[in-house]
């Protein structure tokens, strides 16, 4: 699939960012003389945020290529994204020129954040293929997308944005700026009149966001945090006390403050006083390592985003249990970023562990025990695991795994792993035994006749001698060890 991007800025970039980051290859056009260091910035942060993000390994990067026009860009694509400049006559002007070029078929999503399909669609040759695709900042973290328009490329576009780890919301009929920006420009517009009539900076408001109410939307939204604010009554007791309260009314409703130059110098100077002290980009780093230890947290609950998160990864999984040549098993990759180091500026203690469980999850796949087979009430546990440390490894280096089965009996495997650094040496082992098991009754249990067929066919490969440190536990040390 080729995926053209027409834009590069804020938004553009972050969705470059995400095609490629999930394996797509992606044309850009953006005529700005900045835009590729500013892409190349935005996709640094990126690869860095699905690194720490995903547990599993990810799939191969895609590419980008740079277009000398809109024509080139989207020359062949089968999905385009359109994030120019919020203004529609531009709109107009570059669906015209993305018409002349593109095969009829392709779908051309805007990211546009106030604009309806039907006044996008005006004068367009193919309107029904024209949708709004709406993200939200920044794109490759933040999975939600608005998908409006309907019909087949509604459905293309929802299937494609899905499987690059996004939540599309299809919303069945337009409206200005969608949903999630009507809600938004409530509150916005709220903390504008509270900033004006001289109630609160712009630093008490973000901390009775943050410290407050921004937790509770992050996993449960508006309704059902409110439900459990009704107590044991819930909804309908939530709405008779509180909903008088809406007439009164506390807020400015549609009332929009005048955003004339005192208005706009007492935010600016008040922003700067709260967060001047970083950069943009050290903001956006922030504000990633924040929101993946929220995806993280959310992700153990198996709740809200911790579910996107999950299923992703066990798309990566099955991904990489498909590319498998030769012996010992190659079967699983990972790369060495800054969050990974300790102290002494090496990979971190866990760190290891985590490599080594990664590859021992990639063998489960690879000999059929994944998560379709875990559904059906199976899985393997490990019991036993030991690691020998051996090189330091630092950040930036790419680590590939060779595996070998040691062995195998009806309830158990013995796994090797040795983790190779970019140059080829054995940077530390692992072995590990795991056991079979019925995770219902929670008891080892025999493997069923299929995954015996498997190991046998993985273990007739090795032909090596076991690992001289095979089966040996921490060595005694020789001047003086404890009696006991
Ligand atoms: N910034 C935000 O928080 C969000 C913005 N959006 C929407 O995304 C779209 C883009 O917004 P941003 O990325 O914030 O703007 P931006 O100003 O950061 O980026 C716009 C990019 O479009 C490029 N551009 C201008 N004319 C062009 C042309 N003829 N062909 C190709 N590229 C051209 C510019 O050089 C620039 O790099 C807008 O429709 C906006 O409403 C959607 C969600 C959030
Ligand atoms: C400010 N904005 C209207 C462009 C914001 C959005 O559209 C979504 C977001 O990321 O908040």
């Amino acid at each position: 699939m080729k995926i053209a991007a027409i834009g590069g800025g804020v938004i553009g970039g972050g969705w470059i960012a995400r095609f490629i980051l999930a394996g797509h290859d992606v044309a850009v056009f953006d005529p700005h003389p900045e835009a590729r260091r500013i892409v190349s910035e935005v996709m640094a942060n990126a690869g860095d945020a699905w690194q720490r993000l995903y547990q599993a390994p990810l799939p191969s990067p895609g590419t980008i290529s740079w277009a000398a026009s809109i024509a080139e860009a989207v020359s062949g694509a089968d999905y385009i994204q359109e994030s120019v400049p919020e203004r529609l006559d531009l709109k107009h002007r570059i669906i015209v020129e993305i018409e002349a070029a593109a095969s009829p078929q392709a779908i051309l999503a805007s990211s546009t954040s106030g604009f309806k399909p039907s006044e996008l669609r005006e004068g367009a040759t193919h309107p029904e293929r024209i949708l709004v695709a709406h993200p939200f900042n920044p794109v490759y973290l933040l999975p939600v997308v608005e998908v409006v328009g309907g019909g087949d490329a509604a459905q293309r576009a929802s299937a494609l944005l899905e499987s690059v780890g996004m939540k599309p919301v299809q919303i069945a009929r337009e409206i200005d700026a969608h949903i999630g920006d009507r809600l938004l420009e409530a509150v916005w517009r709220e903390a504008l009149w509270l900033i004006k009539d001289g109630i609160a900076t712009t630093q008490e408001i973000d901390d009775i966001i943050r410290y407050g109410f921004g937790l509770r939307w992050a996993q449960m939204g508006l309704f059902e945090t409110y439900r459990i604010a009704g107590g044991e009554a819930g909804m309908r007791h939530f709405l008779s006390q509180f909903g008088p309260a809406l007439k009164w009314p506390w807020t400015k409703l549609m009332d929009v403050p005048d955003l004339d130059d005192e208005l706009v110098d007492r935010i600016a100077a008040q922003s700067d006083l709260q967060s001047g002290a970083h950069s943009v980009r050290e903001l956006e780093r922030i504000r990633d390592t924040n929101l993946i230890g929220i995806f993280h947290a959310l992700k153990a609950n198996d709740w809200g985003v911790g579910k996107t998160v999950s299923t992703m990864e066990n798309r990566f999984y099955a991904r990489e249990g498909k590319k498998v040549t030769g012996y010992p098993l190659r079967l699983h990759e990972a790369h060495v970023t800054g969050g990974w180091l300790d102290y002494n500026g090496h990979m971190t203690e866990f760190r290891y562990l985590q490599v080594l469980g990664d590859a021992t999850d990639a063998f489960l796949i690879h000999m059929g025990l994944d998560a379709e087979y875990r559904a059906g009430g199976h899985s393997a546990y490990t019991v036993e695991t030991h690691i020998r440390h051996l090189a330091e490894v630092r950040g930036g280096t790419r680590l590939i795994v060779e595996t070998r089965l040691l062995g195998y009996d009806e309830k158990r495997l013995r796994l090797h792993h040795a983790i190779l650094d970019d140059r080829g040496e054995t940077v530390a082992t692992g072995e590990h035994m795991l056991l079979h098991v019925d995770t219902g009754a929670n008891r080892t249990v025999a493997m069923p006749a299929a995954l015996m067929r498997a190991l046998e066919a993985i273990i007739a490969q090795d032909r090596a001698p076991h690992p001289d440190h095979a089966g040996i536990g921490i060595r005694a040390v020789r001047l003086k060890e404890a009696s006991a």
